[in-house]
């Protein structure tokens, strides 16, 4: 591991400040890296837009030769990727290999995508004219990634941008640099010319005031927190930035008196669990039908039992630490409030012996809608289930929140289904499945989870400009 910044295809700031990354799990150091600033954001700029021509001018063909040797190289480095995310922010192994899968099949997917950017011709209303849709690459991109996947968030960018012909500045979270860091050694061994793809860690908000005020950025893709979206939002303003925002989420999920219990719970179990709470799509509050209500926080509670709490290293982990000290105060801060409001602890509701930012997988039942559970993102393994009597009780709980990214329901009806879905403003819907999440189809929020799709084919038009070329004949 080179641990430093990589700019215009040099490994370069030995000479700086470190930055400490710590093992939320035990506390350990796990490495450095540079605290990069202003001066290394521009000097990669700086080489973007050295790089820009003579990638963009590559054939599609030829940017999707280099892609897909680096999805074999991302597989090839399955087991050294997963072992970096777990030391740096937790994940068990079992995820942190599934996600390693996760980013490479965006670059896959893109390689592929990259040879299928069509222009248009337009019938014309005039015989000495022909009307014609181009599409160019938009330029140099500014990727800002969060922690909690921090490789499946940074190729989900990756992917599409390197696929227009665009070139890529890089700002990963301080919590999880070295998995980006190695997914851009990997991608130098892939043969990515210098200055195409350069990665800056250190300060953020020196590096973001480079990547939102510079013009010759011309696009910025942010996954992480609502609220530094919409920092970026304001930030980028006086330079027009393309802005692709993955933001917060609360997902709510509805299980309807005909759903299939087991179905439910099994989903349930997946959309909340999934790296031990943190991920924009977990479920966030879970509203179950009164028919079914008993049955299924017994048979939810059951299955919670099993999961197992401790270091994502060890065999047979389930739910690994949070990131850390300051999400475990969130986390219990939305637990005590629901219980001074009215709900019952059924399982967890503290964090256990072990040392490290660990909180025991939990379900609450009884919540109701004055808890800071039901309308904040908990971002933990923490499951308020609250009864509802009406379908159309349901979608008002659920459609109460200034987020809208993930939302699932559980029912066996199609017709009740279809009724539930349309009426649900979520930019992503689980239907009977806790975990909808593929490289293949668009993701992204509604309201204040964000702006614009990543993956699918709808992924890559935010990094493509559209040209309406009228040509006189
Ligand atoms: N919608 C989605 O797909 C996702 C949303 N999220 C949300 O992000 C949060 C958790 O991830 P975090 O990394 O803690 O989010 P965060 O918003 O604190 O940080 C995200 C990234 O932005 C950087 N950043 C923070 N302030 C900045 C600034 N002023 N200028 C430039 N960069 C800045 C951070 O260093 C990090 O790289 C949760 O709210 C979660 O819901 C996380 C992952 C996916
Ligand atoms: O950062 C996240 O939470 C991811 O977007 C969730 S997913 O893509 O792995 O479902």
């Amino acid at each position: 591991m080179k641990n430093l910044l990589y700019i215009n295809g040099q490994w370069i700031g030995e000479e700086l400040e470190k930055v400490p990354v710590h093992n939320p799990a035990t506390g350990e150091l796990v490495s450095e890296v540079p605290k990069g600033g202003k001066k290394e954001a521009l000097q990669a700029v700086d080489a973007a837009e050295q790089a820009f021509e003579e990638w963009s001018n590559l054939t599609a063909y030829d940017r999707a030769n280099i892609l897909k040797t680096y999805y074999n190289l991302l597989i090839e480095h399955e087991q050294e990727l997963a072992e970096l995310m777990t030391k740096e922010m937790g994940k068990p192994l079992t995820e942190a290999k599934g996600e390693v899968h996760y980013a490479a099949n965006y670059i896959e997917w893109y390689a592929e995508q990259a040879k299928r950017i069509y222009g248009e011709t337009i019938p014309t209303h005039d015989p000495n004219k022909r009307l014609q849709v181009w599409k160019k690459p938009v330029g140099i991109v500014a990727a800002i990634t969060p922690w909690n996947f921090p490789a499946a968030m940074l190729t989900r960018k990756m992917g599409p941008a390197l696929a227009a012909g665009c070139t890529v500045v890089i700002k990963p979270s301080s919590e999880t640099p070295l998995t980006a860091i190695k997914l851009v050694e990997l991608a130098e061994q892939a043969g990515f010319p210098k200055g195409v793809i350069n990665i800056v860690t250190g300060s953020s908000r020196e590096i973001g005031e480079v990547f939102l005020t510079d013009a010759r950025v011309r696009k910025v893709t942010f996954t992480g927190s609502t609220e530094v979206g919409k920092v970026l939002m304001k930030q980028g303003a006086d330079t027009m930035k393309k802005l692709s925002l993955e933001l917060g989420g609360h997902a709510p999920i509805i299980v309807l008196n005909d759903a299939d219990i087991d179905k439910a719970v099994q989903g349930v179990m997946a959309s909340k669990f999934r790296n031990t709470g943190q991920t924009c799509v977990c479920g966030n509050r879970v509203y179950v039908q009164s028919e079914v209500y008993e049955t299924f926080v017994e048979k939810f509670t059951e299955s919670v039992k099993q999961l197992q709490v401790g270091n994502g290293l060890e065999e047979g982990t389930n739910i690994g630490p949070l990131i850390n000290q300051a999400a475990v105060e969130k986390v219990t801060e939305h637990v005590e409030d629901a219980v001074k409001n009215g709900a019952t602890v059924v399982v967890g509701g503290e964090q256990p012996a072990e040392q490290g930012n660990y909180y025991l997988p939990t379900v609450i039942k009884d919540a109701n809608a004055s808890m800071l559970i039901m309308n904040e993102e908990t971002f933990g393994p923490v499951a308020p289930v609250q009864k509802f009597d009406t379908v159309e009780e349901a979608i008002k709980l659920a459609n109460d929140t200034p987020y809208g990214l993930a939302a699932y329901v559980f029912t066996e009806s199609v017709s009740a289904g279809t009724k539930v879905v349309e009426k649900l403003d979520f930019g992503i819907i689980g239907w009977n499945d806790g975990a909808p999440s593929a490289v293949q189809a668009p993701f992204g929020g509604m309201k204040e989870s964000g702006l614009g799709r990543e993956g699918g084919h709808q992924g890559i038009d935010d990094f493509l400009e559209m040209q309406y070329v009228s040509i006189g004949v």
